[in-house]
């Protein structure tokens, strides 16, 4: 049996993870912490594991106490800095414990950003769309921050030309944010939860993967298979895709 305890207990996400994580067999729920409790050996109960999913304010911050209270981490909040990944590898490190920081845990996105890498050098466009509720603190969202990361890179190793949309003409700053190079653009509409576009053109055709996260169950089995998996991966992995054994990687 793996103890897991949640940061976040009563967000959108937190409550969710707290279900999912009683409905599993070989998992148990010691603690729910939520914002003014104080992550510490003693409140979180004993756990093998702290999930978090709160703010992009708090969760360094949780994140050290709870390798500080002898925890395995797995975190869903996104915001992170390359710094702030950095002072966390370390803490890890230290601190003997592992770390596992997802922008998204849903498998269809999880691909979709996979299948943007891999598509991303034979087009000589790509611009990221993401779609969000209103209540989202962050824009744009980690999993698009990370899907533009991913295309830079993919394009910089194949040694691809700059994208003519990066520079096209923005007389009233309407074209999106700039994320290495890729055109990035976060919409916050009321009814949604989490979707992403990715656009990849060439003259006369166009390549568009789409994913949809209707429902925050979406996340669940992504956030359970990182709980069961993290005491087993050393140090601090970033994405869903290194725990997961995709092909092509
Ligand atoms: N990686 C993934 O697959 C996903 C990531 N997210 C991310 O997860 C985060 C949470 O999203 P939601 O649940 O929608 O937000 P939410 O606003 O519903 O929940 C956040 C919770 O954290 C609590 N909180 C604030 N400060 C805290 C602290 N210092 N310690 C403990 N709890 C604290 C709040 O009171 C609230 O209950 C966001 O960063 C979001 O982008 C959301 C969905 C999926
Ligand atoms: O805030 C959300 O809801 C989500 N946040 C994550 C992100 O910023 O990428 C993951 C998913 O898009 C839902």
């Amino acid at each position: 049996m793996t103890n897991v305890a949640v940061l976040g207990a009563r967000g959108r996400m937190g409550k969710t993870v707290c279900q999912a994580v009683t409905d599993a067999d070989d998992l148990q729920l010691v603690a729910e912490l939520d914002a003014g409790d104080e992550v510490t050996r003693e409140t979180v109960a004993g756990a093998d594991a702290v999930v978090d999913f709160t703010v992009p304010d708090a969760t360094k911050g949780n994140v050290l106490a709870a390798l500080a209270a002898g925890c395995h981490v797995v975190v869903g909040t996104t915001g992170w800095t390359d710094a702030g990944l950095a002072e966390v590898e370390a803490a890890a490190g230290a601190a003997g414990r592992n770390v596992i920081i997802a922008p998204n845990f849903a498998l269809s996105s999880v691909l979709a950003m996979h299948f943007a890498a891999l598509a991303a050098p034979y087009f000589e466009s790509a611009e990221v769309i993401e779609l969000h509720h209103p209540k989202k603190l962050d824009a744009p969202s980690g999993t698009a921050a990370a899907t533009a990361k991913k295309i830079a890179a993919a394009r910089a190793a194949s040694g691809s030309a700059a994208m003519p949309d990066a520079t096209a003409a923005d007389p009233d700053g309407t074209r999106g944010g700039l994320i290495d190079g890729v055109r990035v653009h976060a919409l916050r509409v009321s009814g949604l939860t989490a979707h992403e576009e990715i656009l990849l053109g060439n003259p006369g055709e166009l390549l568009t993967i789409r994913t949809d996260s209707f429902d925050r169950q979406s996340f669940m089995p992504g956030v359970l298979l990182a709980v069961r998996k993290v005491g087993g991966l050393p140090g601090l992995t970033v994405g869903l895709d290194h725990v997961m054994d995709l092909p092509g990687r």
